[in-house]
């Protein structure tokens, strides 16, 4: 695999402009599904080496040709091999009609296959070209087949999943193992797509590298490749300014804890000084808890203004545990001309007034984050939200372009998209994640970066990312605390 397609997302849609600008360069398309199916068949045989029967489910496109390939190249491999087809193989044209025409065994009816204790399902039903819900005969053969312990061996992705958005087509398999080809499709890494394609391989079929690359869009998994090259480096003139220094607001007396625990995230995570922006009726209470992190009293926004003043303050994570109101948006509008991580009540606060926050970020760019959670993302984008036809990918490229922040749409597959259209899918949290207080130390994390100079897509990505990290690393009991003890080094 070409080092440069390893992080590479590419969408059907893409994959198929792909394939044609492949036969135009003069590449067989036949050796491309030839090295398809016998990719599949090789996975099968080394994972699968105990099965007795392997039973091959052939849709009516190329899936089904891929399989076609898969079957006769375990024949001559020496296994007992059973081909059921969907629709009619007298019907299929071009590549897959080639593959079937060189199968020489029989192929049966998908109605009629029975699975038995000791098969290994060959998926090759629908793949990339899946375009509707799936049809009922289908739905019941997944229906009789997910459940039974059986291992599945999706060719390109489980049939039912779509590899644009992840979203399931009415049914879908539980694949044990997926075979793709060239680079993942997004299908693969959001949810619930990624929760049913088992083991992932991605084959090179021979496509070369620079048709692939020339035809992605730049979706990419979220890796450090991606903005390693930004990360603040310490050396011997580092000193605790240079490092930058993260600015936590607080809320009142009875919910102090969640910028405690962003502060502290922030210091862990590399910011110089972190200060605890406080009401003077929490400062007591924060001052009983706090220790490397400093405190400052600021009630009101013309306090806040008056501080802004000092230019050594260098980013601003509002919204953890704030209160939600017209306080939250006060803050708020006076930060977004500055590096500004807007959380939880921040994001909240905004939901009757959308428009003051969009334009407000729109006439003074400043290197804003916003990180909603799905109720978030569903109260400042509500009509985005509901589209049920965009991906979570596309949700966020329109919630960046329309806000002109970075979006960090949160959950066990964040996506992270910028308003100039930068976006990665993030692929490394644990879902022990998913406690009280994670999201504050995610905000914590990004703010740090935002503090050391990043660029907002750059320090929201490898803030996700060091989150996931850290969230393996502090394992499956984790709480707020442990995650923010076990944030590993950035780069
Ligand atoms: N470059 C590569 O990556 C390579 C990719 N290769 C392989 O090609 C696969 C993509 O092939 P594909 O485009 O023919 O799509 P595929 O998934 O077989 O289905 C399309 C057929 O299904 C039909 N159909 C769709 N939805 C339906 C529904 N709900 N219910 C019923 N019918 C439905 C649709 O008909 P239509 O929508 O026109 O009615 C059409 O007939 C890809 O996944 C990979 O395995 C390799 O061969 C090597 C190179
Ligand atoms: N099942 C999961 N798998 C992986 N990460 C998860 C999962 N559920 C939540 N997370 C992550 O944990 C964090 C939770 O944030 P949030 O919902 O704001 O929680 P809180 O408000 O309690 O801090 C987010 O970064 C989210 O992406
Ligand atoms: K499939």
């Amino acid at each position: 695999m070409h080092s440069s397609l390893r992080d590479l997302l590419i969408t059907p849609a893409e994959m198929a402009a792909m394939d044609l600008a492949a036969a135009r360069s003069g590449i067989d398309s036949f050796l491309l599904m030839r090295s398809a199916g016998l990719a599949v068949a090789a996975a099968a045989l080394r994972r699968f080496p105990q099965a007795q029967r392997y039973a091959v489910l052939c849709g009516p496109g190329n899936n089904g040709g891929d399989g076609y390939v898969a079957a006769s190249a375990l024949v001559e491999s020496g296994a007992n091999v059973a081909v059921f087809a969907f629709g009619d193989p007298a019907a299929l044209s071009g590549d897959a009609a080639r593959a079937r025409q060189l199968w020489n065994g029989t192929i049966d009816p998908l109605a009629s296959f029975l699975p038995q204790p000791a098969d290994a399902i060959v998926d090759a039903l629908f793949g990339a070209g899946l375009s509707r819900d799936l049809p009922e005969p289908v739905v019941e053969t997944i229906d009789r087949i997910n459940g039974r312990d059986l291992p599945i061996i999706a060719v390109d992705l489980p049939t039912g999943v779509d590899g644009r958005t992840g979203q399931i087509c009415g049914a879908a398999f539980a694949a044990s193992h997926t075979v793709t080809f060239m680079a993942k499709k997004p299908g693969h890494l959001l949810l619930p797509g990624r929760s049913l394609c088992g083991a992932l391989d991605v084959f090179d079929i021979g496509i070369p590298a620079r048709i692939v690359l020339a035809g992605g869009k730049g979706l990419r998994v979220n890796t450090p490749a991606l903005w390693s090259d930004h990360a603040a480096r310490l050396d011997a003139s580092s000193h605790k300014f240079r490092r930058g220094h993260l600015v936590v607001f607080s809320g009142g007396p009875q919910a102090t804890g969640a910028a405690r625990l962003s502060a502290a995230a922030g210091l862990a995570a590399g910011a110089g000084l972190v200060t605890v922006a406080s009401p003077t009726s929490a400062l007591d209470i924060n001052a009983g808890h706090l220790t490397a992190v400093m405190l400052k009293a600021i009630d009101d926004p013309p306090g806040l203004e008056r501080w802004l003043e000092d230019s050594r303050l260098g980013a601003f994570v509002l919204g953890p545990g704030f209160g939600v109101g017209e306080r939250a948006r006060a803050f708020a509008l006076a930060l977004c001309d500055r590096a500004l991580v807007l959380d939880a009540d921040g994001i909240t606060s905004f939901q009757q007034h959308r428009s003051q926050l969009f334009a407000r970020l729109a006439a003074a760019p400043g290197r804003a984050v916003m990180t909603p959670h799905e109720g978030e993302f569903a109260r400042l984008f509500p009509e985005i939200a509901r589209d049920e036809n965009r991906s979570k990918i596309e949700k966020a490229q329109s919630a960046a372009q329309i806000s002109h922040a970075t979006i960090v749409y949160k959950g066990a597959d964040t996506v992270i998209a910028s308003p100039d259209g930068k976006v990665a899918v993030n692929a490394n949290a644990p879902p022990s994640l998913a406690t009280a207080g994670s999201g504050d130390v995610l905000a914590g994390i990004i703010g740090a970066h935002l503090a050391q100079g990043m660029p907002a897509f750059e320090a929201a990505a490898a803030g996700v990312w060091r989150h996931g990290t850290a969230g393996a690393k502090a394992g499956p009991g984790l709480t707020a605390e442990t995650l923010v003890a076990s944030i590993p080094p950035l780069g």
